[in-house]
């Protein structure tokens, strides 16, 4: 990660709709070469947050900083941006339309011709570049979406739901192209419903319910102020950890149960009580960020 490179900031972002507050006073940071996931149910204020962040809808309260200061137009012309709203033109073909939005961004004709075809052909559609959008599948439609965001070397990229229908292969590739984004420092703030992919990616997560953050953080903090929950065996049967005071039974399987404690005493207390019905492991239990997410939402 380069330490210079700038941070994206939401301080106390709030959004009314009437008389709904849909993103209310949300704060938080993308760190340089993070790739921070964006979490929440439908309707939870993802959208409406990155909106707001690249000035396509009016900040009613709090302020979006880039670099320590409040961002401007010119810096949100560098950023690479994929808004829900697709917004490419069906009707021309592939390459035509990535060499003019990368024109638009100020590169040559020849660099964009350059950048658009390697971007495509990494995607796997290098024998399409003629083709007119209309005449892709959705998912190639969506293929094209991410090169358009990713020319030009953006300086953080804004994506949401970049993954959504995308085949395995198709991520994979996403995937690689984003992390080489983040290894030369540039934040990347995602938006997605899948949560394997959300694990699998992560470096920070942002939790949104109700237009509120529920969590957020890097995956390393979240883990660790996770649900704190243990894999208990012993030579017995587990049923026997029911009705431990200040234990909650996860799951029991034959001699393992899995077992989260309210507070330090009842974990002492379980261990002693182990200990004499042959305790042979005792593991704590590393929550998955979806885990994590499930918490914050309940
Ligand atoms: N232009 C608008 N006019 C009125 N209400 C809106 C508008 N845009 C968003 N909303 C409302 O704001 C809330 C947040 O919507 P938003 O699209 O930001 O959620 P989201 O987290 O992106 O959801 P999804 O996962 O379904 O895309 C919702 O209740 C939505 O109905």
């Amino acid at each position: 990660m380069l330490s210079s490179a700038p941070a994206l900031e939401v301080m106390d972002l709030t959004r009314r709709f009437g008389d709904k507050t849909a993103v209310d006073t949300v704060s938080f940071v993308v760190e340089p070469g993070r790739m921070t996931g964006f979490v929440g149910a439908n309707g939870a204020g993802k959208t409406t947050t990155m909106r707001m962040i690249m000035g396509v809808l009016a900040i009613h309260q709090g302020e979006v900083r880039w670099d320590g200061r409040p961002i401007t137009n010119a810096d949100r012309a560098g950023f690479g941006y994929m808004p829900e709203e697709r917004g490419l033109y069906p009707k021309q073909p592939v390459l035509d339309q990535l060499v003019y939005l990368g024109q638009l961004r100020g590169m040559t004709r020849r660099d964009a011709a350059a950048e658009a075809a390697e971007l495509l052909e990494r995607f796997g559609l290098g024998e399409r570049l003629k083709d007119k959008l209309e005449a892709l599948s959705l998912g190639n439609q969506q293929r094209v979406q991410v090169a358009a965001s990713l020319l030009h070397d953006p300086a953080a990229l804004i994506l949401d739901e970049p993954f959504s229908g995308l085949d395995p292969v198709a991520v994979d590739s996403m995937v690689d192209l984003l992390r080489e984004r983040t290894r030369k420092g540039v934040p990347v703030l995602f938006s997605s419903h899948q949560l394997d992919l959300v694990d699998r990616l992560c470096d920070s997560l942002v939790v949104l319910a109700g237009g509120r953050v529920r969590a957020a953080g890097t995956s390393e903090d979240l883990r660790a102020r996770g649900p704190r929950r243990y894999r208990v065996t012993t030579a017995e049967d587990a049923g026997w950890v029911r009705g431990a005071a200040g234990v909650e039974v996860l799951d029991v399987a034959g001699p393992t149960a899995i077992v989260q404690f309210a507070d330090d005493a009842a974990r002492e207390h379980l261990v002693r009580a182990a200990a004499e019905r042959g305790l042979t492991e005792l593991t704590a239990i590393v929550p998955t960020l979806s885990e994590i997410y499930r918490e914050a939402v309940r």
